[in-house]
């Protein structure tokens, strides 16, 4: 029997999973608002990649809904709110989700399983993460766009259709392993999601400036500070560790160049998911990126000025509604790291 899929905020990364799990023959229902219905009931769905064909499904291959109830008979819900509707959204599920479901959270961060644990942990027995490697944008009404590559990293297994659907879909993916450590190292790649939006470019013309990536380099040290502190067994993103990915970032410009082109697979135009939020008008998810570096540190007694000066500087922009196109070097002065420029790091 096929698994009934359901998907709980169809947004780019809810449209993309779904959509290429029901292209490829998988029972699917879409939860997302109003307007994604709409088109596509008009369009169907398109989702573009920039190595691989698109995929095109029509609207009678799809089933969109905008309430929870239509979860009611599903057994793999995949959760892709936004970290901040996470607690609205179990809430909901709360009232119609099968006790056998296994709840799947595909959104950044590492405090959507642990809310979704408090609030349906007594009804539901399989709650687990999952980390999405890829960028995914909206590029017009239902159209999907996926810029960056990599596995999928499922906690635990996931029912065989939709192994297979990955598989015809050429979508790499893993289950199991050292989850936790692999989630904080998104975690601290995602670090970069609030530069991003600071400067406002691609996530190319950020990397190819050195002050930028210095910047980069400063916040994620400091984030791995507070994860050894807290004893995590930090984990891989995309077959890196953080520490390896801060020798790439304090390379120099022709070195960090060289070792782009041999490893990094982007698209010109990928962007991070925040910087979408701050050009679409929605509220940003920087209080469960910088915030969770925040708030662990302050758990154990210390501090994290550098995520601290992002943060304030991103919910400044937020407040704005657009994005202060600071350069790398304006980023490096404004985490006051000039210190470590002149001891010669990074050339
Ligand atoms: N986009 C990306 O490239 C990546 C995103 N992620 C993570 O994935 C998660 C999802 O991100 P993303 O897809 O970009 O977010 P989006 O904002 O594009 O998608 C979420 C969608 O869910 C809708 N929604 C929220 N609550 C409900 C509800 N109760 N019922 C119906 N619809 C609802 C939102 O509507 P509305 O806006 O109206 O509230 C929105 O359309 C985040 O945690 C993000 O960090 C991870 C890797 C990459
Ligand atoms: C894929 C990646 C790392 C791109 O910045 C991301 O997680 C996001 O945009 O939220």
């Amino acid at each position: 029997m096929k698994t009934r899929i359901g998907i709980l905020g169809a947004g780019s990364i809810g449209c993309y999973l779904g959509g290429m799990l029901a292209a490829k023959g998988c029972d699917v229902v879409f939860i997302g608002r109003e307007a994604l219905q709409q088109d596509t009931q008009n369009h169907g769905l398109t989702l573009s990649h920039f190595s691989r064909d698109a995929l095109t499904l029509s609207p009678n291959q799809l089933r969109v809904e905008t309430s929870v109830e239509a979860l009611s008979d599903r057994t793999v819900i995949l959760l892709c709110t936004k970290s901040q509707d996470t607690e609205l959204a179990a809430k909901s599920l709360n009232q119609v989700i099968l006790p056998e479901a296994h709840i799947i959270s595909c959104q950044n961060g590492i405090s959507n399983v642990p809310i979704l644990q408090e609030l349906l942990g007594e009804k539901i027995q399989r709650i687990s993460g999952a980390i999405i490697p890829f960028n995914v944008t909206r590029t017009a009404p239902a159209q999907y766009h996926c810029g960056t590559d990599g596995a999928i990293r499922f906690e635990q297994d996931i029912p065989h259709d939709m192994q297979l659907a990955f598989a015809e879909a050429n979508q790499a993916y893993l289950c199991g392993g050292n989850f936790k450590g692999d989630q904080w190292a998104k975690l601290l790649v995602n670090l970069n999601n609030a530069l991003n939006t600071l400067n406002g470019g691609t996530l190319r013309e950020c990397f190819a400036q050195k002050h930028y990536r210095f910047a980069f380099a400063a916040i994620v040290e400091e984030g791995l500070k507070i994860a050894n502190a807290h004893n995590i067994e930090i984990g891989h993103y995309n077959g890196r560790t953080p520490s390896a990915l801060l020798k790439t970032l304090r390379l120099p410009n022709w070195g960090y160049q060289l070792i782009m082109r041999l490893i990094v697979k982007m698209d010109a135009k990928a962007r991070s998911s925040m910087l979408d939020d701050l050009e679409s008008g929605r509220v940003s998810e920087i209080d469960y990126l910088q915030g969770e570096i925040i708030r662990q540190a302050e758990a154990i007694g210390l501090t994290a000025p550098h995520n601290q000066a992002i943060l304030q500087a991103v919910n400044l922009a937020f407040e704005k509604g657009y994005s202060p196109k600071l350069s790398g070097k304006d980023i490096w002065d404004l985490i006051g790291n000039s210190g470590a420029m002149r001891t010669g790091r990074g050339g």
